[in-house]
């Protein structure tokens, strides 16, 4: 299938509906609060109702695997029908899936998640490149020849990450901007946004400058999750991103959900915080 490449597409969606991704995280305590099983079942429910409020509303849904894989293979069936609803809807799906491992494995992790005909196969997809950056060819060109996109973990929101992507290389740099750099260079033909974007969060502070990560020089989109629930709002934001802001999608998950289970109080709570990302990152 043609379809136009993953960061052109994202561009197009965060103007027409301002930089929001909703997360879709189904953890056991929310379904419990919506009144769902923590089941297979109850996640189909939890996410598809997550679907119809924010579908064709927001720039892009991030469904988190985990969750849905918890309950084995129809968990991961309820996935499917998550992707299959957001391409319904024209809402861009992120699958977050956070894979990555040697080259010739990470192929079949690609067939899964990035090739045309996969009911797993989303518009862009969450990967690791701490087994190097080199191991996620595979999914860079199956990406690429699909018009899919990737977002590659680089600066995370989480305090641990530090260990790993603040150590130097060999070469003297910090790991995040050896990926930064990386990515950079995989975006460097694109038009406006190229599609192999990061996934930097919104509560790292100064990490980036201190890490010497050059986010606009990476010309692809700033996956931001962190907002809601972990704590972040805008002035974490303008914080974090300052000049590469317009290539920030913000990402929030319990932070809308929690609003739940009535649809029209998880839209109003989507649209809020779409406001809100808007008003600081556009
Ligand atoms: O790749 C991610 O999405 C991600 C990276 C990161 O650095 N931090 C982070 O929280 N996430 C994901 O973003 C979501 C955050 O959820 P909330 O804290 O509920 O908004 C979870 O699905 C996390 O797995």
């Amino acid at each position: 299938m043609t379809r136009a490449p993953f960061g052109a597409r994202l561009a197009a969606a965060m103007d027409d509906h301002g930089p929001l991704c909703v997360g879709i995280d189904p953890h056991a305590s929310l379904l419990e609060a919506w009144g769902l099983t923590d089941d297979a079942a109850g996640v189909r429910s939890f996410a598809l109702r997550v679907m119809e409020a924010v579908g064709g509303r927001v720039a892009a849904v991030k469904p988190q695997a985990a969750f849905f894989e918890r309950h084995g293979a129809a968990g991961v069936a309820a996935l499917e029908e998550v992707v299959a609803a957001g391409r319904e809807s024209g809402t861009l799906v992120v699958v977050d899936a956070k894979r990555g491992d040697i080259g010739s494995t990470m192929g079949a992790y690609a067939d899964a998640f990035l090739r045309d005909g996969s009911p797993l196969a989303g518009d862009a997809l969450t990967v690791s490149p701490y087994l190097g950056f080199g191991s996620l060819d595979p999914a860079v060109e199956l990406a690429r020849e699909t018009g899919r996109g990737l977002f590659v973990l680089c600066l995370t929101s989480n305090a641990e990450g530090h260990e790993v992507q603040h150590a130097r290389t060999a070469d003297g740099v910090s790991v995040a901007a050896a990926v930064a750099a990386r990515a950079a260079e995989l975006n460097a033909g694109a038009d406006e946004l190229g599609s192999v974007g990061l996934v930097v969060g919104a509560t790292i502070g100064d990490a980036a400058v201190r890490a010497g990560v050059e986010l606009a020089a990476v010309r692809g989109p700033l996956l931001a999750p962190g907002v809601g629930a972990q704590g972040a709002g805008a002035a974490e934001l303008a914080e974090v991103f300052g000049g590469a802001r317009r290539q920030v999608l913000a990402s929030s998950s319990r932070g809308v959900l929690r609003t739940g289970p009535d649809v029209a109080a998880l839209r109003a709570a989507a649209l809020r915080a779409s406001g809100e990302a808007s008003a600081v990152l556009r």
